[in-house]
């Protein structure tokens, strides 16, 4: 008996602690306990009251739901929904070679949309979307959990840390040292989409360096020709290098090609969530504040310990009222291609990849992001073998690449200004805003709707670097 929780069964077992089955002494009702273990001196971080705030607004029937929270014997414990469908990844692996049906693939994907459009709504980005963090209750319902590892605190310790995300999820941008975005999502969400279409990953690859090279390409395996039109071309767009190109949830669901069709297979409540209005309304079963702080508080150490592991992890990323006012930052023309510069001019020294394999990929059908459909002369590769990322990309084991990974760099400016702050409280309102690239400031348009970012992009290279170095 724990908090007045009896424990039913462990349901398995994660980095940072056991997942329990568990039951309120006074009810049949069941819910999943995460016990995490906590170190003392990552209680009560000053920066987790703002992040709390934003994530008790967390209330909608496709994000798996928190109930409780507590702490005992230098552990936390927070209890959540039980989804009794498990984790969507078993249900892929489950299927053995059976693909799923189209009306499962839309109504599972669907609602995914769902739920991610709603924390997009609010200005927050999950960035740890994929199989394994996307449940099923036992009514059908689709859930998106683990905001855990999706979240980051800075803390008002020495570094502050910037969640990069799962290597098999991450999108082109964030190899090419761009800020995460809402279009990051999308990616990941459509490496979950092409999973449920062909119980495969779209990049497969035998090392980091295919794997970073078939990424920021968007080159990936067609899928099965039974699968209607409008599935092929989600995908295409969902994959698209350039996150500006990619559709915004709410343009999947509302006017993409696929739209129709996605609705058609919505469950009842699910449809008439696509109605914005009826979305902004759900705002009933907030968290507590002083729960909240407790499982921010909690993020914040999960970062801290996965980054102690020098592989990294971590966070939601809330926008507030004003930032939407503002002018959104824009993409530069093209994207500066540091990672797929170095990749190809690896190529030329690597024992394993020959540039045969590279010609061969740059025929796929998928634009690269240099040559956006057009066949302009090929770039002359640089003779310097860039030993960096060559030796990284080559020591690196690449069953890596499917962890979750935060990086930490020491923080600059305030410190106290974490992830899940709103910038409106903080006293580098203003300021923040003027330190950014101007370059990358434009008037919003509606048909461009890459609308939200982290502020720092990270140094995933040099992380990847150290980690290997590690090893
Ligand atoms: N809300 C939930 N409902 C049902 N099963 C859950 C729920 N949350 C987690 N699980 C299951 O519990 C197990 C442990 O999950 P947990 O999130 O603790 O670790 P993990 O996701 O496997 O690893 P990590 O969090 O370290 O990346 C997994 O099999 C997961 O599918």
């Amino acid at each position: 008996m724990m908090d007045g929780y009896r424990v039913v069964r462990v349901i398995g077992e994660g980095s940072f602690g056991r997942a329990l089955l568990v039951r309120p002494a006074n009810s049949q009702e069941q819910f999943v306990l995460k016990e995490i273990r906590v170190t003392k001196s990552r209680r009560g971080a000053d920066s987790s009251h703002r992040e709390a705030a934003l994530l008790s607004t967390m209330n909608h029937p496709n994000i798996v739901a928190f109930r409780d929270s507590f702490e005992a014997d230098e552990h936390l414990y927070i209890v959540m929904e039980y989804c009794a469908g498990g984790d969507i990844l078993q249900r892929i692996k489950g299927q053995r070679n059976a693909l799923f049906t189209q009306d499962v693939i839309l109504n599972w994907f669907g609602q995914m949309c769902l739920g991610t459009k709603y924390i997009h709504d609010q200005r927050v980005l999950h960035r740890d979307l994929k199989s394994k963090n996307i449940f099923l209750a036992s009514n059908g319902a689709v859930k998106l959990g683990d905001f855990g590892s999706a979240c980051v605190l800075k803390s008002s310790e020495a570094y502050a840390y910037t969640y990069v995300g799962t290597p098999y999820y991450v999108s082109p941008e964030i190899w090419d040292s761009k800020p995460y975005n809402n279009k990051s999502d999308v990616w990941s969400l459509g490496c979950v989409l092409y999973e449920l279409c062909t119980l495969r990953h779209p990049f497969q690859a035998a090392s980091w360096k295919s794997l970073i090279l078939k990424v920021c390409r968007g080159a990936y395996p067609p899928l099965p020709s039974h699968l209607p039109y409008e599935l092929h071309h989600l995908i295409k767009h969902m994959f698209k290098t350039n996150p500006r190109d990619r559709p915004s949830l709410n343009t999947i669901l509302t006017s993409h090609r696929i739209s129709r069709l996605l609705r058609k297979h919505l469950p009842p409540q699910g449809r008439l969530a696509v109605d914005p209005q009826v979305l902004e309304g759900g705002q009933a079963g907030k968290w507590k504040k002083k729960e909240g702080v407790k499982v921010a508080t909690y993020l914040g150490q999960k970062s801290l310990l996965e980054s102690s592991r020098s592989l990294a992890g971590s966070c939601a990323e809330p926008m507030d009222k004003e930032e939407r006012k503002c002018p959104r930052r824009k993409w530069v023309e093209r994207p500066s291609e540091s990672v797929l510069e170095i990749l190809r001019n690896a190529d030329l020294t690597s024992s394993t990849f020959g540039s045969s394999v590279v010609s061969q990929e740059r025929s796929s059908t998928q634009s690269t992001p240099e040559d956006p459909g057009t066949t302009g002369p090929r770039r002359q590769w640089d003779k310097r073998p860039p030993e960096r990322l060559l030796s990284l990309l080559e020591k690196a084991p690449v069953s890596l690449a499917f962890e979750t990974y935060t990086v930490h760099r020491e923080a600059g400016g305030n410190p106290l200004v974490g992830p899940l702050s709103q910038a409106g409280w903080d006293d580098t309102d203003g300021l923040a805003e003027d330190l950014l690239d101007s370059q990358r400031l434009e008037p919003r348009s509606d048909d461009e709707d890459t609308d939200f970012e982290e502020d720092s992009p990270c140094d995933l290279i040099g992380e990847l670097e150290k980690i290997t170095l590690s090893l």
